[in-house]
């Protein structure tokens, strides 16, 4: 895992590896400017490519000029600089990267407040105008530049973070940001790189490593840490020698109903595939016969033997395509088990939100972003809502998965896990029957909550990347279940 910090905790790593390490802060901007143009350099390797640096006046403006220079000494020879004099202030670092811009045979253009600006006639830019310490929204002159930049639609690269875009925090409906194409972004990826507001800022993120003390960032409290591949290996076990189905657990599948049969028949097919030795569905009789063409692997149980099944199972599912006539405060009177409530389970307790109260603790709900909403309230931005998760989360003693691009796993200690797998091909009906049922089947095979909550959710999106790494522009579900067995083993086989 890797801690995800706040723009302060970034500052506190910034003061105290120049206290510690030591370095002089002019030093290591230096460090992060030459780190921003090793990873400009292999992206952009035409040197003879026109490039517009726009730069602030604070310390991103100073890395910006820095990385003037950089690119001129490595054989850039088309540099522009643009300078946005719109504070009185400057810093420090920034000013002695201006004295020392001087001596390159570099453009450089200052704007002050009201000036007009000149036609964009560059190729690329490389945004450096404001970076972690934006402090309110984009507006008068700021504004105007940005705006002015981004009608020259040319592929701008952000300096650590694309301006206008705050690191963590809200990130309003109304504010505007200078498009980046990439952004190249110090030490850690910012918070807000993972909420979909972010999309208007950025296709895409780098990060670089700009030797700040790892292990003081490591010991900073985070409330938000990114889950790594080798966490993922640190945590699936392989099958054991003289091992039998017994070994893995019974997932019990309760689902499905007459128009969403498949919904049931996704989430069991995604339980067999995910390793749970048994698989049971407990679907209407007239789900029978698909469930016997589609997966004969998977057992069958009419909803009057449910208790029965219910004591024989490991975990539970409860939710995909299920219908909302089924009495779920009756299921929750059942025995505790290990269990997940997905879909129609869930507009289910939204309906009746003292049911949360029954359920048992550890147990994992995984609402999209409409689900979560009726569940807990509407939310106009992803920084309301998930700390309202993180509240729910604490308050009921529940695992919920938010599910995004960027999926938030929220533990019952309100410690936000993010999953950095899957992509947009990934978009697609029954992807979240398929995520239950990997849930579910890791469930029974006894991986505890939070760690069967993150190798579900790293491996589904990790199965969507490798499907789209192998050209699949869009990604069935029923694709997405037959490549988790590969997934798994490239993990487990991985090094890296
Ligand atoms: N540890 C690191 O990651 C390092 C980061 N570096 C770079 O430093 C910037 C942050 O620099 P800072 O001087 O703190 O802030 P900015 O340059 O982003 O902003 C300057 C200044 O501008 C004012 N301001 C903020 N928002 C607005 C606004 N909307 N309108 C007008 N003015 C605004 C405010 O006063 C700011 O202080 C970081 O992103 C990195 O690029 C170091 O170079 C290396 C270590
Ligand atoms: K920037």
């Amino acid at each position: 895992m890797k801690n995800i910090l706040t723009s302060e905790q970034m500052r506190e790593a910034d003061r105290h590896t120049i206290a510690t390490e030591p370095i002089a802060s002019v030093d290591l901007m230096e460090r992060a400017a030459l780190a921003f143009v090793k990873a400009f350099m292999q992206l952009h390797r035409d040197k003879n490519v026109s490039i517009l640096i726009c730069c602030g006046t604070g310390n991103n403006g100073g890395d910006g000029l820095a990385v003037a220079r950089l690119l001129q000494q490595h054989g850039y020879d088309n540099v522009t600089v643009w300078i946005a004099r719109f504070a009185s202030r400057q810093s420090t670092d920034f000013a002695t990267n201006l004295a020392k811009l001087h001596y390159c045979p570099i453009p450089v253009s200052e704007f002050f407040p009201s000036d007009e600006f000149p036609a964009v006639t560059q190729s690329i830019l490389i945004d450096a105008l404001l970076g972690s310490g934006l402090n309110k929204l984009l507006d008068g002159d700021w504004l105007r530049l940005v705006q002015h930049l981004n009608a020259a639609r040319i592929p701008s690269i952000a300096v650590d973070i694309p301006t206008g875009l705050p690191a963590d925090g809200i990130v309003p409906s109304t504010a505007q940001m200078l498009y980046a194409r990439e952004a190249i972004t110090f030490q850690r990826p910012k918070l807000s790189f993972f909420f979909p507001e972010s999309a208007k800022a950025m296709d895409k993120f780098h990060v670089v490593d700009i030797g700040l003390d790892e292990v003081f960032i490591e010991n900073l409290p985070a409330d938000f840490k990114l889950v790594e591949a080798s966490d993922i290996r640190g945590i699936l076990r392989g099958r054991k020698r003289f091992s039998h189905k017994g070994t893995y657990g019974h997932a019990l599948i309760i689902a499905g109903n007459t128009h969403t049969m498949g919904a049931a028949l996704l989430c069991a097919g995604a339980s067999v595939y995910s390793g749970a030795g048994l698989t049971t569905a407990c679907i209407p009789a007239e789900g029978l016969l698909a469930l016997n063409a589609r997966y004969p692997e998977v057992m069958y149980t009419p909803r009057e033997t449910l208790a029965e099944n219910w004591e024989d199972a490991d975990a539970v599912a409860v939710g995909p395509g299920l219908g909302l006539t089924v009495d779920l405060q009756h299921m929750l009177e059942y025995p505790a088990k290990p269990l997940v409530l997905d879909a129609d389970a869930l507009t289910l307790l939204a309906r009746n939100k003292s049911l949360m109260k029954k359920l048992p603790p550890n147990s994992v709900l995984t609402p999209h972003m409409k689900e979560f909403d009726r569940l807990f309230g509407e939310h106009s931005n992803w920084w309301d809502r998930v700390n309202t998760a993180r509240r729910r989360a604490v308050q009921h003693q529940t695992v919920i998965v938010l599910k995004n691009q960027y999926t938030f796993m929220i533990m019952p200690d309100g410690q936000v896990y993010i999953n950095p797998t899957g992509n947009p091909a990934m978009a697609s009906g029954g992807m979240g029957d398929v995520l239950t049922g990997m849930l579910t089947a890791f469930l029974a095979q006894g991986y505890p909550p939070q760690e069967a909550t993150i190798l579900a959710c790293y491996m589904h999106g990790s199965a969507g990347d490798r499907l789209a790494a192998e050209g699949m522009a869009v990604i069935p579900a029923t694709e997405l279940i037959a490549a988790i067995p590969v997934t798994w083993d490239a993990i487990v086989q991985s090094n890296c």
